[in-house]
């Protein structure tokens, strides 16, 4: 698949692979010299619309700060941006480490935008759910240690982001609330998240969270293992960074191919199912209740401000 995004291309690929590390990163070097882009911003912030991409030439580490008002929800702009800095930060060999936070001091992002999933055409929503998967396939595939500084809420797609981490921290609030509450808004999160949550808290504790559409508060979120560590709020990057120091003691190679062999078929899964997945959501939310449902959670959102 190929992205015109700012007249930059992207093409999406699977990162993670048990044999073809080494290949990735000649096929990612090919497709970065196809780019029109700035290929010296180490060292400097990168800032796009939605994000600003910084990457530090001493520790290897970047740090991508997502920064779309109000609550950084994941629109289909958004989404395309996010791949676009994952791929060229995964060809970038400088770069071991990305630790994934937002400017917004309350809201790590609000998950996906509803405005992609209401009112929409067939074709559109085809356009942005497969922008989901691959922001997804790019997180959770990628070769570098990533980690979520997760300073303030984040529902649904945004705790979809977090889980496709290596690593999970928190910012101790307990007005801070995570977790994937699909069915609250009357819809069905996909087997990916859900693969995605059990890989990380295990079966029983995702099939109840999931039911319920749970949020949970910062601490009964590190209770359920769904995030690593709870530190202050004005902590969370330095901890974050100390964090990502141990990680990145660890050799690549070793590293790597570890954790393709942990996330592959969960990765596969996906894979092999793309274009169903996209034609079920297609289907899924152009049901009139689906689509009465969001209209409904919309205006409430709305209302709960007033
Ligand atoms: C088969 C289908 C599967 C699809 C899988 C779906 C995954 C998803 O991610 S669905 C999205 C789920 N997200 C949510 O339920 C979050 C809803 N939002 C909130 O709970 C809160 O807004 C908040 C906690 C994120 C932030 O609260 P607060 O700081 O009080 O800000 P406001 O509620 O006043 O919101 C400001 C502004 O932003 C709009 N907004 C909030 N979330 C979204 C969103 N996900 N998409 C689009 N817009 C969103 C909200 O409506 C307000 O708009 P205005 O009134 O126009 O300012």
């Amino acid at each position: 698949m190929a992205v015109l995004l700012n007249g930059l291309r992207l093409v999406s690929s699977g990162n993670l692979s048990l044999h073809g590390i080494k290949s990735l990163q000649y096929k990612s070097t090919r497709i970065l010299c196809q780019l029109p882009c700035k290929s010296s911003y180490q060292g400097r912030p990168f800032s796009n619309k939605n994000m600003t991409v910084e990457l530090d030439n001493n520790t290897g580490v970047a740090v991508i700060q997502m920064k779309k008002p109000p609550v950084n929800s994941l629109s289909l702009e958004f989404l395309t941006e996010f791949a676009i800095n994952m791929e060229k930060l995964e060809m970038d060999r400088e770069c071991r480490g990305v630790v994934l936070t937002s400017s917004n001091p309350k809201i790590f992002s609000a998950g996906l935008d509803i405005n992609e999933m209401y009112g929409k055409t067939p074709e559109h929503s085809g356009e942005f759910w497969r922008a989901v998967q691959e922001m997804w396939l790019k997180l959770y595939g990628s070769n570098m240690v990533t980690i979520a500084a997760i300073n303030g809420s984040s529902p649904a797609g945004g705790c979809l982001m977090a889980l496709a981490c290596d690593y999970r921290i928190m910012a101790d609030n307990p007005k801070y609330a995570i977790g994937l509450n699909e069915t609250k808004l009357g819809i069905v999160a996909p087997f990916w998240f859900k693969d995605s949550m059990i890989n990380v808290i295990g079966r029983r504790a995702t099939e109840h969270s999931l039911q319920l559409g749970l949020m949970y508060s910062a601490s009964n979120a590190l209770k359920i293992g769904l995030v690593d560590q709870l530190v202050a709020q004005d902590k969370i990057m330095t901890h974050a960074l100390s964090v990502m120091s141990e990680w990145l003691a660890i050799p690549d190679h070793a590293r790597q191919i570890t954790k393709s062999m942990m996330r592959k078929p969960t990765l596969d899964r996906l894979l092999t199912n793309r274009e169903s997945d996209i034609q079920n959501f297609v289907n899924f939310i152009s049901k009139d209740s689906i689509q009465k449902s969001l209209q409904l959670y919309l205006e409430m959102l709305k209302q709960r401000k007033s």
